[in-house]
């Protein structure tokens, strides 16, 4: 078996560690951990939760790595979720977990975490993802070469030096393979060489040469720079298994070992399960003690779960196990240094702001689905419009005509927001990721996403609205024009910002569109042209949808805008009788105690109120979800 060139002491000779070992500690532990999840479906006791991790006791230390290992389902995930605080709303866990000998709440940003799930920005290169990512979580004081020097060195040290100009791709572009994306997401994760790493299958998907070069350069920076690791594993080379410094043995959420990787072949000697002698020792530990297949033969003895209890049970009585728990011990005597979040070591606010607006209006340009293809679908709608109510005159025909294109151009435009969600919700994704590993903050990227989608959405408003006001014939003086696009260009950040909130809250990519087109239904129907603004029922409708539908002051904004200086015939033509004026206020209930600036200001402000309400979502649903967890927990417990 291949072991590590320096194997460490364990149980550790002495009783404490010295000042200078407990700087910058980083120290995980874990006792008598469990995890049982709710709602579940299978194998469930009668409270209908079903067990996922019993009794897992363990620690991790600087400069080490942990590999966790096990068959596929034996709650490895669940453990590095655990030990995260990131485990999922249904699951509840019970025991302690430490960190630096202090029970701490791993909160956003205090650990680096590559889940099996990669959140990549897909339109971008590798080279550009890295660049920004080191842009973005290196520190202020660190110049801009700097920067990139250590991106070029991690990119070189993945092995993605050859897919430096590949996209990432997505949608149907072929782009990175699945294990050069694993490698890019390692990438992210090791720019700052953070304190934890915890690496969910950092080499799935690569060949066994790129596996070992992975891990082994995990290696040299887990000693370099005192970081501690814990990887989830499968099915480890010799090689890279002798990377490793501890080792966690999973099966069916038990126990089977835990402790130093070169004394692992012993334990399974003792119990009757020697490796044989042209085996590679890990693969030869996952054969033993996995359980899924009837056919599992090792050495004439079949692995069933009475196997896997004699395992656990013998563990549980051996030296390393007390050996383990005196290093718990020890650790929990030290007082470690308080857990802090990295933000203090990052880039500015504004350097922050500057990247994300570079990168998400590069994301956007590409991104087909994001603008451009809306802009088309705009274009073609503003020539329907333009035909439909083509040359609309003065007529007294035209009166009804204006009103039902004004209608149609202010809430249909806008509602067709909803076909760029499935962008947002990437993007969405993107920044939960990246804000779970605190590389910026909430504020950043609402400021920036508002900055880089002005751009796009002036001329996706500009471009259909001058084809559909020159085409119907509104009225010419260049005040009216501007003040229609303007109502246009505020609307659509208005219902931008609205798509956002609701994929905040909703990420899911069906629900979201349902949510968002009911959302947007809602606010057209209490707008005051489907019923009057006095018939509208006072409950709801009036009070409050009515004063908060951005579409109500859009609607308002452009028939002022149109009708104030218009006279029409009486029908059967006649005299030029007809205020307008008159017919805004006594036909169509418009309120007239304030001017059309009054509408548009009251959007500018709602644009502010709309970003506002996306921030306060974002840190609501940040601050409510460890709270709501915590109650469903006692709801279970109390069961
Ligand atoms: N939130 C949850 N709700 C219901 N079941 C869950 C939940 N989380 C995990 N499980 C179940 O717990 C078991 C362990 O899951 P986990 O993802 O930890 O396994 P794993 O060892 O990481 O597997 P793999 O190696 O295949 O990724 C699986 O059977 C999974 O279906």
């Amino acid at each position: 078996m291949l072991c590590h060139d320096s194997p460490r002491t364990f149980p550790p000779s002495g009783s404490g560690y010295s000042d200078e070992e407990r700087r910058g500690w980083s120290l995980f532990d874990w006792e008598n951990l469990g995890v049982a999840v709710s709602n579940s479906y299978g194998n469930v006791d009668k409270d209908g939760r079903k067990v996922i991790l019993t009794g897992a006791t363990g620690f991790a230390k600087p400069g080490e790595i942990l590999a966790i290992m096990g068959p596929s389902g034996c709650g490895k995930s669940t453990l590095l979720d655990a030990l995260a605080g990131r485990l999922a709303s249904n699951a509840r866990h019970t025991g302690r977990v430490l960190i630096n000998g202090r029970k701490t709440r791993p909160t956003y940003g205090t650990m680096a975490y590559m889940t099996q799930e990669q959140a990549l920005t897909w339109t971008l290169t590798v080279k550009e993802t890295v660049y920004y990512s080191a842009e973005l979580q290196l520190p202020k004081l660190m110049s801009k070469s700097e920067k990139r020097e250590r991106a070029d060195r991690i990119i070189r040290e993945m092995g993605l030096q050859d897919a430096l100009n590949t996209k990432i791709g997505g949608w149907g572009t072929k782009g990175l393979s699945g294990g050069q994306k694993q490698r890019l997401s390692i990438c992210l994760q090791l720019l700052t060489h953070p304190k934890f790493l915890l690496l969910d299958e950092p080499t799935s998907g690569l060949d066994s040469a790129a596996s070992y070069h992975v891990m082994n350069q995990i290696a040299k920076l887990t000693r370099q720079y005192n970081m501690t690791v814990l990887a989830a594993i499968h099915q480890p080379s010799s090689q890279v298994f002798g990377l490793f410094d501890n080792l966690c043995l999973l099966s069916s959420g038990k126990t089977i070992y835990f402790g130093p990787t070169h004394a692992a072949n012993q334990f399974f000697v003792v119990n009757g399960f020697p490796c044989p002698s042209l085996q590679s020792p890990a693969e030869h530990y996952l054969i033993t003690i996995n359980t899924d297949f009837d056919e599992g033969l090792v050495n004439g003895k079949t692995c069933d779960e009475k196997a896997i209890e004699l395992l656990s049970e013998s563990y549980k009585s051996s030296e390393i196990y007390v050996g383990v728990q005196h290093e718990i011990s020890v650790i929990c005597q030290q007082d470690g240094d308080p857990f802090v979040k990295k933000g203090s070591m990052q880039a500015s606010s504004i350097t922050q702001c500057l990247v994300l607006v570079e990168r998400s209006f590069i994301n956007m340009y590409r991104d087909i689905g994001y603008y451009w293809l809306r802009l088309g679908i705009y274009i073609a709608l503003g020539f329907a419009v333009g035909t439909v109510f083509s040359n609309i005159g003065y007529g007294f025909g035209s009166l009804h005509a204006r009103i039902s294109m004004l209608m149609f151009v202010s809430c249909f435009l806008t509602i067709l927001a909803i076909g760029g969600f499935p962008s947002f919700v990437e993007e969405m994704k993107v920044f939960q990721w990246e804000r779970l590993n605190g590389h910026y903050g909430v504020g950043s990227f609402v400021i920036s996403h508002a900055m880089s989608s002005m751009p796009y959405l002036l001329l996706i408003s500009l471009i259909p609205g001058v084809i559909a006001y020159s085409l119907v014939g509104l009225q010419r003086e260049p005040e009216k024009f501007i003040y229609f696009a303007l109502v246009l260009f505020t609307s659509m950040i208005l219902v931008e910002c609205l798509m956002i909130i609701v994929a905040t809250i909703v990420p899911n990519l069906l629900m979201g569109i349902i949510s968002g087109a009911g959302t947007q239904g809602l606010m057209i129907l209490s707008a005051g042209f489907f019923q009057l603004p006095n018939d509208l029922p006072n409950v709801f409708w009036r009070y409050p949808m009515y004063y908060i539908s951005f579409h109500r002051y859009a609607l308002q904004g452009l028939y002022k805008n149109e009708f104030e200086g218009l006279k029409f015939p009486e029908y059967l033509g006649g005299p030029p009788t007809m205020d307008a004026e008159m017919i805004l206020k006594d036909v169509l209930q418009i309120e007239m105690g304030y001017s059309k600036w009054t509408d548009l200001g009251i959007l500018l402000g709602m644009v502010f109120v709309y970003r506002a309400i996306l921030f306060g979502t974002i840190k609501i649903t940040e601050w409510l979800k460890p709270i709501i967890r915590a109650f469903q927990l006692s709801c279970m417990s109390g069961n």
